[in-house]
């Protein structure tokens, strides 16, 4: 099947290019760039030499259409919306990395990304592609809104006490740390080295734009969940994501029970790999994959659950979950092109 690609310069764009290089059906064919239409990949990532040459194309989805059936969209938010329309329109499937059409409530768009709101037709058949979780909602979907990086390992989390409806209202506090490359490719002081490196840096305090992205999932399996506190860090790494997540439980549980019902809650998973009880993931052990891997405890002294999760931002994140949910929604087999151990050390 022929596939093609709309933000091919960015970060997001280039990991897909690697993961799709390697594909056993999608064939990447075309490419394409708002900017840099006409020329060739390469001279963006010189790694790609030899390898992947292709030369990037001005957006026009009639042209799109006539070279492939399905296009990766990545592109910012606020920018999406209109691209994906005319995709869309065109009779292209799309899968769109952007937080554009995640959130179901238009005046939370408005709210936490500060844009107009999306028109609620435009939502229309749109499913949250939680690619692990929701495998039937993907398969018939008209379009699917690819999770953003924070969200996916928030709620993958988050998600067997959920679904137990285990979880104290409006308890749940979420401490996230990302590596730079989750900020894009785009030039700005506050990513240069010399601000990141040797330093931890919070921001968007109370103002995350994943806020309510997480809260609407979670919320989907336990209306009772209610709000939730988020806090994302800078920290001076390239890919990875760490979510450490701290509730309170309605009843008291063991650190045994727990962690019992994370292993019958993903044992058919096979991306989300839950470790051995007293045993927590670190990002370099997903890096490179596709793989979100926690790990469970209860603190015996406040009955807290915690939980930690980690993705590799730009994978599981963005575009190994775009590949999965496009191989879902085509009927291919989940791990089609995905089956990557993580890079080590
Ligand atoms: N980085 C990450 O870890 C994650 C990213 N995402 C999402 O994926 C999407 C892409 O992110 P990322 O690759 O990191 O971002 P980058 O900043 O690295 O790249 C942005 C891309 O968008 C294109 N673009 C910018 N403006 C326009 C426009 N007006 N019309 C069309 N294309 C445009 C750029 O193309 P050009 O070369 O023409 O400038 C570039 O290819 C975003 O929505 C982001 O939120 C989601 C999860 C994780
Ligand atoms: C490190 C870093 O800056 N990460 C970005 C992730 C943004 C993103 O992925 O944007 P969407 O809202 O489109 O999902 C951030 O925290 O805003």
């Amino acid at each position: 099947m022929k596939v093609a690609l709309v933000g091919a310069t960015g970060y997001g764009g280039v990991e897909l290019i690697r993961l799709l290089h390697n594909h056993p059906v999608f064939e990447l064919n075309a490419i394409y760039s708002h900017s840099k239409g006409g020329e060739s990949i390469r001279s963006y990532y010189p790694h790609l030499t030899g390898a992947v040459e292709l030369i990037m194309d001005d957006i026009d989805p009639e042209k799109i259409k006539a070279k492939s059936d399905l296009v990766f969209l990545a592109v910012p938010a606020g920018i999406s919306r209109d691209w994906s329309k005319r995709l869309r329109d065109a009779g292209l499937k799309v899968v769109d990395l952007s937080g554009d059409f995640r959130l179901e409530d238009v005046e939370d768009y408005k709210k936490w990304y500060k844009k107009d709101p999306i028109a609620k037709e435009e939502l229309e058949g749109v499913v949250f592609g939680l690619a692990d979780i929701v495998k039937d909602e993907i398969r018939n979907a008209t379009f699917i809104s690819n999770p953003g990086c924070y969200p996916t390992a928030s709620v993958l989390g988050l998600y067997p006490l959920a679904k137990e409806k285990m979880i104290v209202k409006n308890s749940i506090v979420i401490d996230a740390k990302s590596g730079v490359t989750g900020a894009g490719r785009g030039a700005s002081v506050a990513n240069l080295f010399s601000e990141i490196d040797e330093n931890l840096k919070i921001y968007k305090v109370n103002t995350h734009q994943h806020t309510p992205e997480i809260e609407q999932q979670l919320n989907r399996w336990d209306p009772e969940i209610g709000m939730i506190t988020f806090e994302t860090h800078l920290i001076p790494m390239n890919r990875g994501i760490m979510a450490t997540e701290y509730v309170d439980l309605k009843s008291p549980i063991t650190a045994e029970e727990l962690h019992k019902l994370y292993t019958e809650t993903y044992k058919d998973v096979k991306f989300v790999r839950v470790r051995p009880l007293g045993e927590f993931p670190s990002t370099k052990e997903v890096q490179g994959s596709n793989y979100c891997d926690i790990g469970v405890s209860v603190n015996v002294r406040t009955g807290k659950a915690v939980i930690v999760s980690v993705i590799d931002n730009l994978v599981k994140g963005a575009a190994g979950q775009a590949i999965q949910n496009a191989n879902i929604w085509t009927g291919l087999d989940e791990a089609a092109g995905l089956d990557l151990l993580p890079m080590y050390p």
